[in-house]
């Protein structure tokens, strides 16, 4: 089966000016990144804080351009596309942000926020377009009168609802979720996971999930990709990767997770550190640049704290 989107070799650096503007160095938010969604699949796409998620997100969103790689959906090639040619696609993918209230504009009623997209997209005229909307609000589950409201007249999970029937209005084949329910209580993270995953199996979307809580990214993913200073360390089917992780980050990240880690990691106590093998996940951030340099292994991963010690040159 083809692969709706494939990102290969992708990579972006950013400059990072010094002291009042002057200088800078350049360092690599993504570097060399393989990652592929199929139709109907969820990837999880895990990593802290820092280590180019959303970068690597909004590049295969077109939202950014990169600095190398390719980006292919359903088979075409868009890294270069013109925005003509990115028309359809913008329809077929879509994004949900982590901020529901941010990324919803205040000043419009829910109606004209979901209607959006179509009218842009010229689809339909402007009562197909308002049946469309209450359709699609019914579905994220707000009720009849959610339309004509604004978007402080709703709680934090039901604006995040009402960014969901924004992207599910276009019809998209893929649904990239950033931190989608990271602002919101575990209760209602519960409501908005399973309403993802109901969209999920009647539509047949394909979602690209990022998100540092691994609870959440078990509970919904396929496949898991993780992301560490730029790079991906490690992937593999959910199952496999949380059961038996091969990357010592993720050893790490999983051991910070009570009950997702194994008990062999659990008794070892805090400072207990271990060499490292392969490359530093730091280098991408280090001014030695160097994936192999003599600091890294003598490091340590303190398997108790479930922490990879970052080395002197890279703090
Ligand atoms: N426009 C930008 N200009 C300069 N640096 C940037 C820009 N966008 C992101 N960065 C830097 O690139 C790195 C990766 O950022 P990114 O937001 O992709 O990480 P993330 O894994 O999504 O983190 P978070 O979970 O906190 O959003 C960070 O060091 C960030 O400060």
């Amino acid at each position: 089966m083809t692969d709706l989107l494939e990102l290969d070799g992708l990579s972006k650096s950013f400059t990072q000016r010094g002291p009042w503007g002057r200088g800078g160095s350049t360092f690599w938010a993504v570097q060399d990144v393989r990652l592929t969604v199929a139709p109907g699949e969820t990837v999880g796409l895990v990593g802290e804080s820092g280590c180019g998620k959303s970068t690597l997100a909004r590049m295969a969103l077109r939202l950014m351009e990169p600095d190398g790689g390719t980006i292919r959906f359903d088979g075409s090639d868009i890294t270069r596309a013109k925005r003509a040619s990115l028309q359809r696609v913008r329809r077929d993918m879509q994004i949900v942000f982590q901020d529901p209230y941010a990324s919803l504009n205040p000043r419009m009623r829910v109606g004209r926020i979901v209607e959006e997209g179509l009218k842009i997209h010229g689809l339909g005229d402007r009562d197909e377009r308002q049946r469309r909307v209450a359709e699609v609000l019914e579905r994220c589950g707000l009720g009849g009168d959610a339309a004509g409201k604004f978007p402080h007249q709703f709680s934090g999970g039901q604006r995040q609802r009402i960014g969901i029937a924004r992207a599910l209005v276009m019809e998209p084949r893929l649904i990239v979720c950033d931190e989608p329910v990271s602002a919101l209580d575990v209760s209602i993270q519960a409501q908005i996971l399973n309403l993802l995953k109901d969209l999920q199996r009647d539509y047949g979307l394909a979602y690209l999930f990022i998100s540092h809580d691994l609870r959440v990214v078990r509970y919904l993913s396929d496949r898991v990709v993780v992301m560490y200073g730029g790079r991906v360390v490690e992937e593999g089917p959910a199952e496999r990767l949380f059961e038996r992780p091969a990357h010592p980050y993720t050893r790490g990240l999983l051991a910070a997770v009570p009950g997702a880690h194994r008990e062999r990691e659990r008794r070892i106590p805090a400072g207990a550190v271990r060499e490292q093998e392969g490359e530093c996940p730091f280098y991408s951030r280090c001014p030695e640049a160097e994936p192999a340099c003599a600091e890294w292994p003598f490091q340590g991963y303190d398997l108790g704290r479930g922490q990879v010690a970052a080395c002197r040159r890279a703090r």
